[in-house]
């Protein structure tokens, strides 16, 4: 996948001895293509002697302050991984050091511990009964790896190759680069927003358009702005309530209130509606301002704050006003994930599901073999995930910003999802509506001679507890509904329908007893 990874700084391992600081941290930073780095390496080059000969000829304070002095030269200057001694954390001045730094703490059980410290008898601390010893050690430091820890993992019984994808999963910020005429990136990972400061330009006013259910995460991104401009905070109605002309207007008032010129800049932070809502005042307010989306919703994420699609609703239909409008900037903080309902997170998993059909089976895949991990955001499986759905969307957008013609794909089960969304009066998830669209899809496929994948999409979103199926009954106002399609052409209604996995294409000519029997077979 054409991404990079980036760090927000060094990464620190520490834990007790025989935790695999060493290994761990090795293969991390290979992993990472970073360097790797030991303070205890670090010190025996400084002092010119094993540390063993320190301990003996130095006493155990002396070892203390090399180290201390070790670990901040390493946090000031090295941007991979740092291993730091078993003891290190004993130091309260060194514990300060770490205040601000990503610290993975590697944990284990006494017998494993035991074990691997036996095929390493280098240790001083451990020369004499091991077991006993790290014991004690284990007490005494347990409580002082954790108050430096952003991350514990525990390594008793686990391949390293598993905790590596665990740890840069949690810690490690990915990029996937959108090209095209108006190119930008898409930050994935962990305290993503706090890179917000990078991204203001020249703006000398900002706004920050959310919802109350994610004013803490608004917070954040107002606090890291505030360091140059105090941003003006434009607090709207929850999901498709705020996704209105209505509320578009009283952004515009907010803006000429404040006297928003062209080097200002909209940061939407909040789910899908959000990112839309804040994507068109962006850029309808003097034909086009920048922004920025920092979305907190997995949908959000994976597609709807990445491509440039902005627009609200209007009582003909869905995403009926709006425009092309790229941001300039997509912060993904996967931290956001840690709030959101587990029906929220499976809505954001349809439009993954989506990818992996029209693009890249290995999502279904990995979301076959284990649909728990899919659903956990401190899962490397959810961090896999979003990232390859981005990827696909990437490609696509850079290749056909204003849907000329691959751009439909990524349209895939919309057609139906719409309608619900329209029949429904906006109270479905988006998401949950995709899943039975892409089922409505799939029967259209089926029926109309190509692959039938029909199984296989009730079976994965199934398995995320999505809905396979709408009630019966309700075709006449389906039908009307899915009238207004941004895909029609004149009165010909287009369906993106797959020809294979990975097969996507655009067909014009359903009939209409096709479309009801598609409808026939998805409905309950
Ligand atoms: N522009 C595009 O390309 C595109 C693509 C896909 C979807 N969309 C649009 O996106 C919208 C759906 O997005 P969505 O699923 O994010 O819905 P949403 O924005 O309505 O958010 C869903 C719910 O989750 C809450 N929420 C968001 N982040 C949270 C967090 N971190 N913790 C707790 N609660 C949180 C929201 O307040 C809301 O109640 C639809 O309007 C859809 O049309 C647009
Ligand atoms: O980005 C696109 O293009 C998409 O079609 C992505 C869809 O998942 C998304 O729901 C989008 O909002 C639908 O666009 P619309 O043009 O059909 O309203």
């Amino acid at each position: 996948m054409p991404t990079d990874i980036e760090l927000p700084g060094p990464i620190v391992v520490v834990g007790p001895p025989g935790a695999g600081k060493t290994t761990v941290g090795q293969a991390l930073a290979a992993h990472l293509g970073m360097e790797f780095r030991d303070t205890d390496a670090d010190i025996v080059a400084t002092a010119g002697k094993p540390i063993s000969d320190i301990f003996v000829d130095d006493g155990e304070e002396h070892f203390r302050a090399l180290e201390r002095e070790a670990v901040a030269v390493a946090v000031a200057e090295h941007q991979g991984v740092v291993a730091l001694g078993g003891g290190a954390v004993l130091s309260e001045a060194t514990r300060a050091l770490l205040a601000n730094v990503t610290v993975v703490y590697l944990d284990v059980d006494l017998s494993e511990a035991v074990k691997r410290v036996e095929l390493d008898r280098g240790r001083p601390l451990l020369a004499v009964n091991p077991r006993a010893t790290l014991r004690g050690l284990l007490e005494q430091r347990r409580p002082l790896y954790r108050e430096v820890a952003t991350l514990e993992v525990d390594t008793t019984g686990r391949e390293v190759a598993d905790l590596v994808a665990q740890i840069s999963a949690a810690v490690a910020r990915r990029r996937v680069d959108v090209g095209g005429e108006q190119p930008y990136p898409v930050i994935i990972g962990p305290g993503g927003s706090s890179d917000i400061i990078e991204y203001l330009g020249q703006a000398t006013r900002v706004a920050i358009v959310y919802t109350a259910s994610v004013s803490e995460r608004a917070e954040l991104v107002a606090r890291a702005v505030n360091s140059r401009v105090a941003p003006v905070m434009l607090e709207v109605p929850d999901a498709e309530d705020g996704k209105t002309i209505a509320i578009a207007q009283q952004c515009w008032e907010a803006l000429g209130t404040e006297g928003f010129t062209r080097s200002d800049l909209i940061i939407g932070v909040g789910g899908g509606a959000v990112t839309d809502l804040a994507g068109f005042v962006a850029a309808s307010w003097l034909r086009g301002v920048a922004v920025v989306h920092v979305p907190t919703s997995l949908l959000g994420m994976v597609d709807a704050a990445v491509g440039g699609k902005t627009g609200v609703n209007t009582s003909a239909g869905k995403n009926l006003v709006g425009a092309f409008h790229p941001p300039r900037a997509v912060l993904c903080d996967t931290d956001s994930l840690l709030t959101l309902p587990t029906p929220d997170l499976a809505a954001g998993l349809a439009e993954v599901v989506k990818a992996g059909f029209i693009s890249d089976p290995r999502i279904l895949d990995l979301i076959e073999a284990d649909p728990k991990a899919a659903l956990d955001p401190g899962n490397a499986v959810m961090a896999e995930l979003i990232e390859r759905a981005i990827a696909v969307k990437a490609r696509v957008v850079e290749a056909d910003l204003r849907e000329g013609g691959l751009r439909a794909i990524l349209n895939y089960g919309h057609t139906f999802a719409h309608a619900i969304e329209k029949v429904e009066n906006y109270r479905w998830r988006h998401g949950d509506a995709v899943a039975v669209g892409m089922v409505y899809a799939a029967h259209l496929g089926a029926l109309t001679g190509r692959a039938d994948l029909v199984e296989r999409t009730t079976s994965v979103l199934s398995a995320l507890g999505l809905p396979v199926s709408y009630q019966g009954g309700r075709w006449d106002d389906l039908s009307e509904a899915m009238r207004i399609d941004k895909k029609a052409l004149g009165s010909t209604l287009r369906f993106v329908l797959l020809e294979d996995l990975a097969a996507p294409v655009i067909v014009a000519d359903v009939s209409a007893e096709h479309r009801a029997a598609a409808y026939e077979r998805v409905s309950e």
